[in-house]
Parts: C-alpha cells; structure tokens; sequence
C-alpha cells in the first residue's frame, strides 16, 4: 500500500466535508449504512463531522439479513442517528406495473438503488442535508454503481481513494473488523460479490489505477469498463446547435 499518513487522510476527509456540507448552506448529512465498508466509513466520517446531524438510513430491499445487522452495529458503535426503512414493498409495487421480460435481471435489481436515492433525498429535503456518497475511486474508475442510484449523490468524499485505501481509513476510524473484511457487495442479488461480478479482485483495479502495471485480463476488463461508463460521470449531453 502508499505510504500514505491515513490518520491526516481521515482528519481531513472530516474538514472537507465539513466545508461542502457548508458551502452549500446545509446543515448535516444523510447517508444510506449498507453494512459495508464504503457507508460505514463514510457514516463515521459524517459523524465525526457533524455530530448531531448525520442520519443513517438502513434500507433493505430484499436484502441479506446479515447486512442489516453491520449496519446497526455500525450506527450503534459510532452513535450515529439511524432509521430503517425497508424498501421492499415499494420495489414490489414497481414490479406490479412494470413490464417483466425473460433477462431482467440487472434491469429490475438497479431499480433498488434508485429507490435508495429517492429515500435518501427526501430525508435530505426534510432536514436541510446533503447526500453523502460512499462511492470510492475504484467503483468511480469502474463506473461500478447504479446511474442515478448509489451514484446520485451530491458528495463523494472517498472518492479519491482506492478500495485497499478505504480499508486503511476505516482502521483509522475504528470500524468493526468484520465490516472491514466482509467481501464487498452491492446487496442487489442473492450471492452478488463484487469480484466475482467484475472477473478482477480490487487489489487487481487498485494496483492498476495506483501503478499503471496490471495483466493483459485486468487492463482490458478495467479499460472496457471505464470507457463503458463514462457517461455515468458526465452531464448529460446537449446539443450545441
Ligand atoms: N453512452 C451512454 N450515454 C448515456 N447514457 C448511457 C450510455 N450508455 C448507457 N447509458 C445509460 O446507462 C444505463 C446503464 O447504467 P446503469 O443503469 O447504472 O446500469 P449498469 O451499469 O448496467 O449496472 C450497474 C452496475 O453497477 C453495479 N452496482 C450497482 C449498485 C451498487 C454497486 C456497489 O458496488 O455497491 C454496484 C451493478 O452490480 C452493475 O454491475 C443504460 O440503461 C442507459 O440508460
Ligand atoms: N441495504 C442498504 N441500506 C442502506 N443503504 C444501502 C443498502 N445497500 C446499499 N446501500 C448504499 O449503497 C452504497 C453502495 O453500496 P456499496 O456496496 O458500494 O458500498 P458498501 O456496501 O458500503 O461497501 P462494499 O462495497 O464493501 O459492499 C452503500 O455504501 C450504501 O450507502
Ligand atoms: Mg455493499
């Protein structure tokens, strides 16, 4: 790993989302607690930031059980504000009067982050708060994150660190080792890993995007992705006529 100091990395991170949360003349920040690493890191650093106005929102949408349970401990080991609202009604009405064809899969499971958005803007809305992601620099470089669902957000504070870096942050925090070295998941699926889904560990993508050196598999799987999703990283195009 960099030879990085993580703990100025972390005290930063607090400042800075600090000045964004203020700058925009807001108050605090909402952030969706999966039970992974990326929310617990990014929910602690909110905390740290705003003590009393950071809000955890656990919200399951069909999702492992298991996850609910980091995600309160989480909020319980950083006192952290926390709700839960479990989504999976609301997924269920869309599946009522959309159209279901045979390979959906990934069409109808990107559904749940985008509910998880709306959820997350209206308690923002109520609150005078911003959305705080917890999208880092690998899932950016990927474009590994639902368009307008865990990607819309309005900060990124983790978004310049690699995963393997996010790791060195949360030690610094103190999170839960188990959340630390639970095999990272968007949830959307039974069994879903990222690794498994992306054909390359993060170690792999984090090397390739800290050094530039990476196999002929990993650099076409990271450069096909990349080039795949930048559109998820830019405005919409406009016409110039
Ligand atoms: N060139 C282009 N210019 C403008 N827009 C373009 C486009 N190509 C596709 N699009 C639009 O983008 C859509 C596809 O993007 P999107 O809807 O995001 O869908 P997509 O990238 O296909 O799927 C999301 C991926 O992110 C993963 N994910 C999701 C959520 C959380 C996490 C996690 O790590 O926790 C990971 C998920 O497992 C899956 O692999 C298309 O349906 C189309 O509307
Ligand atoms: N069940 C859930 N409840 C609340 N928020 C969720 C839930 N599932 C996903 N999210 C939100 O979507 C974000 C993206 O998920 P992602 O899996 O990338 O992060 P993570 O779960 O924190 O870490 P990891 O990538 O290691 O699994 C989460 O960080 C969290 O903010
Ligand atoms: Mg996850």
């Amino acid at each position: 790993m960099l030879n990085k100091d993580y703990k100025l990395i972390t005290e930063k991170l607090v400042v800075w989302i600090q000045q964004k949360v203020k700058e925009a003349g807001c108050k605090g920040a909402v952030v969706g607690l999966s039970g992974g690493i990326d929310s617990s890191v990014t929910a602690a650093l909110c905390k740290k930031a705003f003590p009393e106005n950071t809000l955890g929102l656990i919200m399951p949408c069909e999702s492992n059980p298991e996850d609910q349970k980091d995600a309160k401990l989480l909020a319980e080991k950083f006192e952290i504000e926390y709700k839960k609202i479990d989504l999976a009604s609301v997924f269920n009405s869309m599946l009522d009067v959309v159209d279901l064809v045979d390979d959906q899969k990934l069409s109808l499971a990107n559904i749940k982050p985008r509910l998880r958005m709306t959820t997350l803007y209206y308690y923002a809305s109520l609150n005078g708060y911003l959305v705080v992601g917890t999208d880092n620099r690998s899932e950016l470089k990927l474009g590994y994150f639902t368009k307008f669902g865990d990607g819309g957000i309005d900060l990124a504070p983790l978004g310049n660190l690699v995963k393997s870096e996010v790791r060195e942050v949360a030690r610094v925090l103190g999170v839960p080792e188990k959340i630390i070295t639970k095999a990272p998941s968007a949830g959307l699926w039974a069994g879903q890993t990222d690794e498994s889904e992306l054909g390359i560990t993060y170690e792999e993508v984090d090397n390739y995007i800290l050094t530039g050196e990476a196999s002929s598999k990993v650099k076409e799987i990271v450069d096909t992705l990349e080039e795949k999703n930048q559109h998820k990283l830019a405005l919409p195009p406009i016409p110039s006529f």
